[in-house]
């Protein structure tokens, strides 16, 4: 895999005007290997579900590195990519948030609203974003493989899978 990133972008009608945004945004980033949009286009009204899923199986199936998605509050859009196995997605419109979605959680699907942020904002959050890299040597991984480990588990496993962190 090349340093630069593979990005999947989607949104649903919600966020369509700022998906558009931040996908040219992205596009013109030399941190940015190539860009997919997955949807929606200026005349679709795919719910947001099924875009936020298209967008996550992509990035499950190793065809993209991240997935930027927008939906009205970044929120549904976040609870469905999470349905994905192996998907960790949250909805940051902060800085900090945004930096530790990377370094903490190694996060691959960051969400945001396009009712709840300024373009500007979300502009600035995005292309900061590019900038992070995940340490797999930190303090951090164990606890993102101790998510991973969930994720695997099925409901007949115990409760709980590893609860020890150093
Ligand atoms: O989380 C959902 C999104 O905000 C979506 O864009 C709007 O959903 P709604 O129309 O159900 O409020």
């Amino acid at each position: 895999m090349s340093d630069k990133l593979t990005i999947v972008v989607g949104s649903d009608d919600a966020g369509f005007d700022y998906k558009e945004a931040l996908k040219a945004d992205l596009e013109a980033s030399d941190l940015v290997e190539s860009v997919t949009d997955v949807g929606v286009d200026a005349q679709s009204h795919t719910a947001y579900p099924h875009v936020a899923v298209a967008a996550a199986r992509t990035v499950a199936a190793g065809e993209a590195d991240r997935a930027l998605l927008i939906c009205g509050t970044g929120l549904g859009v976040a609870i469905s990519a999470n349905k994905v196995k192996g998907i960790r997605a949250v909805t940051a419109h902060d800085g900090y948030s945004v930096e530790r979605a990377i370094k903490s959680n190694n996060a691959q699907v960051l969400c945001m609203g396009q009712r709840v942020v300024g373009l500007e904002l979300a502009r600035k959050l995005a292309a900061e974003w590019l900038t992070y890299r995940f340490d797999t040597s930190s303090a951090s991984a164990e606890k993102v493989a101790a998510i991973d480990n969930y994720d695997q588990a099925d409901s007949s496993l115990p409760e709980s899978v590893g609860t020890e962190c150093d």
